[in-house]
Parts: C-alpha cells; structure tokens; sequence
C-alpha cells in the first residue's frame, strides 16, 4: 500500500481533510487512486466508478460534517474512497468474508447509511431523511450522490418531484456525471445532461437549455469539473449555504487517472475482476461462461426469427446482449437502468407482436415484480426473462444475491421458470421458452463458468432422470446446476446402500405432475435449489404432493431465509450446509429414523423407462 510518509496515512477520519493544504489535496487524490487500483486489481470489486469520484468524495467530507450530516452514495459501488476517508483505508480483503464490504455497510462504520446496492434509491432516502429531521429540528445536511446511470431510474424522479415539490428543506443532491453506466448512458436525460456539460443549444436551438431540475424546484448548480477538487468543494459550500433542495452537477471521468481504464472502450473498467496494475490486462476466466453460453445462442434465434427483440437495462455487456446489439441493432433497446419500464415496455413490445428477451441480473427482477405479475402475466404476454447471476452470487453482498426469484415468481398466475443445469439445456430451454407467446417464461442460471454437461439416463415426461436404482429410497429434484451436486450426494447414499433417483426437471415452474407422482413413492423427497428455502420449488413440491393426497416427506435444501454477508460463492455454500457432504449427511439421518409413511410394495415408477 501506499508510502507510510504519505499524506493518507495521516487520515483517520474527515476531520484529518479539513486542514490539509491545496498540494497536500492533490497528493491525497493521487495516493487513493495508486491504492484503489492496487485493490481492486487484486480483491476485484468496483475501479471505474471509484477512479472518478475521488476529489468529489475529498471535496464531500470538508464541505460537509459526516456522520451528522448525512452523505448518501446511490447504488454505493463507488464509496470506496468514502470509505478510505472515514478510517477503511485498507481495501485488503475487500469484499472477502470478514473484510471490508464493497457497498456502504452501516456495521462497517456511523459514517455508513445505505447499504442496498440497487440503483436510483438514494434521492428517496434523502427526502425521507430531510423530513425526519425537519420534525425532529435538527440541523443537519442530507447530500445524495447518485450517478448519471442511477438518474435514469424512475425512483430517482419520484424521489425528484417531492424534493423538489417541498421546496424548504435542505436536500443537497449531487450527480456525479461519466455519461455512463457501463456503457455510454442511454436515453433523453443522458442527451440533456451533455447539453448542460458542454453549454450546447438546447433542443429547440440557441442557448444551453435550463436545467429540468430547475423546474421541477431543485435549484441547479453547474456544470462543476469534478476532479478540480477546489471547484467541487467551492459548488458544494454554496450548495450546503442555500439551504433548500440544490442539484450540483459534478461531470467526472469513469476510470479517472488510470489509464487502461479511461481507454476500456467497453465499461471503463467498471466490474474489471483481476488484473495485471502495471499494464491493466484483465485475467479471463478459463472456462465459458453462462452469460456466453446464453449470449450465442440468442444470436442464432435472432437471426431465425426476426419477431426476437433484447432489453438490457443499463447493462448491455455484462447481460451478454451486446453480440445481439451488434447483429440486431434495431432490435435490441437499452433502456437506462430502469428495470420496471423495461418490463412494462416489453409488454407493449409483445402486445405489438414481438417477442421480447428481457435480460436482467435476478436481484434486480425484483424491482419489476409488479410488472411482470400485472403487465405482462395478466395480460398473458409472451416475453421471455433472462435472470443471470440467479442464486449466490457472494462478494457483491446481500443485495446481489440471486435468493428470489424463485420464491417470488411462484405467485404469477401462467409464468413457467426454466433452470438449465447446463450449456445444452440453457440452448434447448432458451428456445423452449421463446416459442411461448401467450405466457411469460423465465430462464434462470447462476454468474461464472458452466459446469460439464450431464445428459439424462432416462425421461420421464419432460423430466430428465440423471441417476436411478429402482429402491424408491430418495428422491433428489435437482434445480438447475445444483444437478452436479445432486450427482454427488446420490454417489455418497449409494455407498452407504441408500437408493437415489435424481431428477432435473428443467422446467421447475409449473411443477411437472411426474415429479410429484415422484415423490409420492419415495421414502424421502430433497428439492436443492440456489434459491432462498422459502416458498420456493422446494415448497411448491411439497404443496402439490400434499394437494395430491401423496404422503411425500419434502425435504428443501435451499439458502435460509436471511441476508447473507459478502463472502465468495464457495464459503457461503459451505456455511448454509449446500455441499455434498452435508446433504448426504442430512438425507441419511432422515432415512435412518423412524419411517413417515409406510410405502406400497408396488413396481418402482422408472422400471423400464426408456
Ligand atoms: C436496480 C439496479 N439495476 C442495475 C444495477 C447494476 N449496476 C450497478 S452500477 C451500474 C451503473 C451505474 O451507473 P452510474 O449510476 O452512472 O454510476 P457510475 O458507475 O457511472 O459511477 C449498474 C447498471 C444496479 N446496481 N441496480
Ligand atoms: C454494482 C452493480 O450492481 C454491478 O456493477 C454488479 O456489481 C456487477 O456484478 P457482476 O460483477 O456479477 O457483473
Ligand atoms: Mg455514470
């Protein structure tokens, strides 16, 4: 890390800023980036974001008394520097079990607030936080720092029009404007935005246009250059003295002061994972990934059927929509980081004859429920959800986790969920899914490389069979790449003179009747799905079978029903009991109690499956 002699090494906290001189700013800003990318280059995490609001963040704590006043970081994916400033300077272990998270995180520190690593809400909580200390009287400043991407977000503006509506209390929002999410920001607000930033005519031609926030009641201030740190700080002094709702415009570079960052054509090295500091090359991942996997096989359905459209929201890339932007660019729309609007505006893509491919990191569904389930569902749409990073996704904390989509869609009347537990079920499902026209359909698979492919032994219905004895002992439902462990656990009873049939049923929502016919003449039933243990396939097994008069015992083994810490992927598995070991560990003990039911000593339902 940086040199001891250094001007960070004598900052504790943001009462050390205040006295330090113009040079000594300077040297500061420098020595953060050196550690930033040192880092992040090591740990992965978030580079670009945090490179560019480094004398913004500087420039924050002088201007403003932390934790009394309040700073709020919208999305929090660039608080590191936040954090280096209020005694985290050392990012080792960041994101890693025990380490630093890589989003505020209010146990962390009292200068912490808003944990949700989801977009857009920040402006929402500072209004909240405005009004709670207009009753209470105190006298404390609430500043929101939210992104150009995150001002895409519809929240953002309802969050705008109350701030804005009130008037009188003190709401200090600064945008913190790369012209970027990922990729460059899409849509009309990002247009307004560089007409502000570079003093263009407005839309309707002569001078630069006012400020849409003007109207709405947030008095405007800028453009500010955001790495002029006396600037930023001089903006932020006036904006602290008016004491009503202010805007200050800060336009920054994503991936400021690095190089191979500034020059990342793709995503200025936003998420970069490893790479080599000296040089910036990024270490690829040996094997393909799902999102690849997913990202071809949309491409070849493009071409066959032009009615295929794509939706990123704001992220493009990382999604692995970008192959279908470059071959279908007219059909495919990036819509800002605007996950309900996407879903509403896919249901009126379908009900204009399109199939739309709706492709969003799981969590993030979770904003557009109420889209899926009324605009969509009920007016039986066919538009296809593509959820990556679905189940455990680790580092990026609890708010990335892909623990509910499983649970949560289980109430959509006519939407079907497919979970391939492979390459070539992701293909074969991708395509089953698109070629639904009256129903949504959803296709869920976890983040990283695919696992080696598992064909079936045997088929019942459209139920895959992987693994079969005949003894009707257990039964494994495996969802989706939980097969290969599922594999694992039934290799582990075998040994132990346990018989296991493993199944994937592909299509875990609707449950297929075979699966609950299944079920119904086993001993013990396991349903493993990376999905939160509650109301999830497991539950929708154990209903249906109960429903169906079957006396099956349902055992869920799932993520329990709680936020999980940042962690990697493996650890985390390893604490809620999802490895082999601990399955066949459970499942034995089951069997080797008391029986829940005595069993018809009829011929095994398999015998003789093809
Ligand atoms: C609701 C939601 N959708 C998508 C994301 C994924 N995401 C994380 S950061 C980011 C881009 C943010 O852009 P911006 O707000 O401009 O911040 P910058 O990285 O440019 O500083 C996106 C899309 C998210 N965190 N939340
Ligand atoms: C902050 C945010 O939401 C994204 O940048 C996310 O952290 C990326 O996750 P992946 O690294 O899994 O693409
Ligand atoms: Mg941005």
């Amino acid at each position: 890390m940086a040199d001891e002699s250094g001007v960070l090494d004598q900052i504790t906290g943001p009462c050390d800023l205040k006295r330090l001189s113009p040079g000594e700013l300077t040297r500061l800003a420098g020595e953060i980036r050196a550690e930033l990318v040192a880092a992040v280059a090591r740990y992965g995490g978030h580079l670009g974001s945090n490179l560019g609001v480094v004398e913004l963040t500087i420039a924050l704590h002088r201007v403003f008394d932390s934790p009394r006043d309040r700073l709020l970081f919208d999305t929090g994916h660039q608080a590191y520097v936040h954090k280096m400033l209020t005694g985290r300077r050392d990012l080792r272990r960041l994101r890693s079990r025990g380490g630093l998270s890589g989003y505020p995180c209010r146990a962390e520190s009292e200068h912490d607030v808003l944990e949700n690593s989801h977009a857009s809400t920040a402006l929402s909580y500072a209004d909240g936080l405005a009004k709670a200390y207009r009753l209470s009287g105190e006298d404390r400043r609430v500043v929101a720092v939210v992104g150009d991407g995150a001002l895409t977000g519809g929240m953002a503006w309802e969050a705008l029009n109350n701030i804005g509506g009130a008037g009188d209390r003190p709401v200090i929002i600064v945008v913190n404007d790369n012209g970027r999410s990922y990729s460059p920001t899409a849509g009309g607000l990002a247009d307004h935005l560089a007409r502000l930033r570079e003093g263009a005519p407005g839309r309707s031609g002569g001078r630069a246009p006012r400020p849409v926030f003007e109207e709405l009641g947030v008095e405007y201030l800028g453009p500010v250059d955001g790495h002029d740190e006396a600037m930023v700080e001089a903006a932020l002094r006036r904006a602290r003295a008016l004491g009503r709702p202010v805007l200050v415009h800060c336009v920054t570079t994503k991936g400021y002061g690095y190089p191979p960052a500034e020059d990342d054509p793709v995503e200025r090295f936003h998420a970069p994972g490893r790479f080599d500091p000296a040089t910036g090359r990024k270490t690829r991942a040996s094997g393909r990934s799902w999102t690849e996997a997913f990202s071809a096989e949309l491409v070849e359905i493009g071409a066959e059927d032009p009615h295929i459209v794509a939706i990123t929201a704001a992220m493009l890339h990382p999604t692995g929509l970008a192959a279908f932007q470059a071959a279908f660019p007219e059909r495919t729309y990036d819509v800002g980081i605007a996950e309900q609007h996407a879903v509403a505006s896919a249901a009126g893509l379908a009900l204009g004859g399109a199939h739309p491919v709706v492709a969003v990191y799981s969590t993030f569904l979770n904003r557009a429920f109420d889209q899926v389930l009324m605009d969509v569902a009920l007016h039986r749409l066919g538009v296809t959800f593509v959820l990556d990073r679905a189940g455990i996704t680790g580092d990026d904390g609890p708010s990335h986790n892909g623990m509910w989509d499983l649970s949560i869609l289980q109430v959509v009347p006519g939407l079907r969920v497919a979970a391939p537990r492979d390459a070539a079920r992701l293909r074969g499902l991708l395509r089953e899914a698109v070629a639904v026209d009256d129903a949504p359909t959803v296709v869920r698979f976890p983040k990283g490389e695919l696992p080696p492919e598992t064909d079936p032994v045997a088929a019942v219905g459209a139920v895959d069979v992987l693994a079969r004895d005949g003894t009707e002992d257990v039964l494994i439902v495996a969802v989706g790449p939980f097969a290969g462990l599922c594999l694992e656990v039934a290799e582990r009873l075998g040994a132990q003179g346990v018989g296991v049939t493993v199944v994937d049923p592909r299509w875990v929502q609707p449950i297929d009747p075979a699966v609950t016919e299944l079920a119904g003449r086993h001993r013990l039933v396991a349903v493993v799905e990376d999905n939160g243990r509650v109301g999830g396939v497991g539950d929708a097994v154990a209903r249906l079978a109960r429903d169906a008069g079957l006396p099956a015992d349902v055992h869920t083994f799932g993520i329990p029903q709680r936020f999980l810490e940042h962690a990697p992927r493996t650890e985390l598995l390893a604490e809620i009991g999802l490895r082999a070991d601990d399955l066949a560990g459970v499942l034995g003990a089951r069997l080797a109690g008391p029986r829940s039911k005595e069993r018809e000593t009829t011929t095994p339902i398999l015998e003789g499956v093809r």
